[in-house]
């Protein structure tokens, strides 16, 4: 078996058998067995592509098949999954995708398993993705329920989407953002403000396309300029760069300010927000209520000099226990995440709607927190990585009406123009700024600004 595919395959019977993360189990198990960097790319796109499409494959194998897949072993259902993707979607060569595939399931699975999966992954093998995409969407009548098969997503998500698009007459681009879901996001890097003299940042390679600090990647191990760097320059999404610097930008920094990052791990905000603050004089507090992420943080501080403290408190409680103490919040709030697909393919299938409704409450009461540890001037920032109207401006309308004398909502559109390089739209509904990854290229960020009167 080649050493690609057994890591692919084991990768994601753990993400169905013990809902591990592909992103988080892949790296080490690449980096524990040494694949060339030509391999551990093939594992990552057999990994990733096989749980992002799985939706998809799903349905071709129930029509290949004959029953559903909830009739199939589980290990005997990821082995054709991983068999489809590398059939309509790889340039793998067609007998080597199932013969490997056949022995994954006779590792795995019975001898009759290994005959029925061969039969399967051959038919399936007989037309092309185009064909598969057509069959498997004849049969569906509701134009979302067709776009969740064709583009494999949850319907649910799917209407999220329209929904979150049409609030800015978007809507037709909806196609458009579920097929950029299904893509690798290039790699961005972070320079820390104030760290590195500009020949090294000038070495790093071309300047991004929006935030002042990003670089493009030029290729390589990141991780190496990391260490190379001392923790200065690392892998972070142009619009988690925009929030952050969109926050420090919505007025002129006075000497001596207090800044809280208020749920900031794992701590990629909390790092260009403390760089930013040692610039500028100000002192910088990160605070998140998971010790082992609180451990991130402390982790992604320590390239800045200087002392940050970092506090592991729920964030629910810093209004009443640190009333009016801070100049700015960032409140990168807890969210589903439905802006940052591209990165965490299985996620799509483990969200639910009712995680919307449980986040939209705790993201309510941590804004609410915020608002009442804001000093009387202070600024807010309320950012998500979901552009789910639900937790975007389903959540800011209802901390206004809460709010109506006590906050005033700033033009963080502006705001975010005012920091990026490249003039755009950043969208959103007026005064908030909604990135999209098909048009943007950076996760689906959602970012609004606060002043407290
Ligand atoms: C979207 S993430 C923050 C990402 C971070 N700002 C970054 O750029 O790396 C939200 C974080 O909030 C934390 N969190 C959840 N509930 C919280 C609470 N009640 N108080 C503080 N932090 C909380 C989560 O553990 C998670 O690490």
């Amino acid at each position: 078996m080649q050493p690609a595919r057994q890591i692919a395959f084991d990768v994601i019977r753990a993400v169905s058998d013990s809902d591990a993360y592909a992103n988080l189990l892949l790296p080490v198990r690449l980096e524990r067995a040494r694949l060339s960097p030509a391999d551990a790319g093939l594992a990552t796109e057999l990994t990733y592509g096989t749980l992002r499409m799985r939706g998809f494959y799903d349905r071709v194998i129930e029509l290949t098949a004959g029953r559903p897949i909830g009739e199939l072993d589980a290990p005997v259902l990821d082995a054709l999954r991983l068999g489809t993707h590398q059939l309509l979607s790889m340039r793998v060569a067609a007998h080597a995708a199932v013969n490997e595939s056949v022995e994954l399931v006779r590792q795995n699975g019975s001898r009759s398993a290994a005959g029925f999966s061969n039969g399967v992954l051959r038919t399936i093998g007989r037309s092309s993705l185009q064909e598969w995409q057509d069959a498997v969407i004849a049969e569906e009548t509701d134009a979302d329920e067709k776009l969740a098969l064709r583009w494999s997503h949850p319907a649910w998500i799917v209407r999220a989407f329209r929904s979150a698009l049409a609030a800015e007459g978007r809507e037709s681009e909806l196609e458009e953002l579920l097929a950029a879901d299904n893509v690798a996001p290039r790699v961005n890097l972070v320079a820390l403000t104030g760290l590195l003299p500009p020949e090294t940042l000038a070495a790093l390679g071309e300047a991004d396309r929006f935030s002042p600090n990003g670089r493009v990647w030029a290729g390589g191990d990141p991780a190496r300029v990391t260490r190379e760097t001392g923790g200065a320059v690392r892998v972070q999404d142009e619009g988690s760069q925009l929030a952050a610097l969109a926050l420090v930008a919505a007025r002129p920094v006075a000497a001596g300010e207090h800044w809280l990052d208020l749920c900031a791990g794992p701590g990629g905000k909390a790092a260009l927000l403390a760089a930013e603050a040692r610039v500028a004089g100000a002192m910088f507090t990160a605070n998140e209520l998971v010790p082992a992420r609180a451990e991130l943080v402390r982790s992604a501080l320590a390239a800045v000099p200087g002392e940050v403290t970092v506090t592991e408190f729920d964030g629910t409680t810093v209004g009443e226990n640190q009333p009016e103490s801070f100049d700015r919040i960032m409140l990168d709030a807890p969210c589903t995440g439905l802006g940052a697909l591209r990165r965490r393919p299985e996620a799509r299938w483990r969200k639910t709607p009712g995680d919307v409704a449980e986040l939209g409450d705790l993201q309510g009461r941590l804004f609410d927190s915020a608002v009442d540890a804001l000093k009387p001037g202070g600024i807010l920032a309320y950012v998500t990585c979901s552009p789910h109207l639900g937790e975007t401006v389903g959540t800011v309308r209802g901390a206004r009406a809460r709010h109506p004398d006590a906050v005033e909502q700033l033009d963080a559109r502006s705001a975010v123009a005012d920091v990026a390089l490249d003039e755009v739209d950043f969208g959103g509904d007026g005064l908030t700024a909604q990135l999209w990854p098909h048009r943007h290229g950076t996760d689906a960020m959602f970012i609004s600004l606060f002043r407290k009167r």
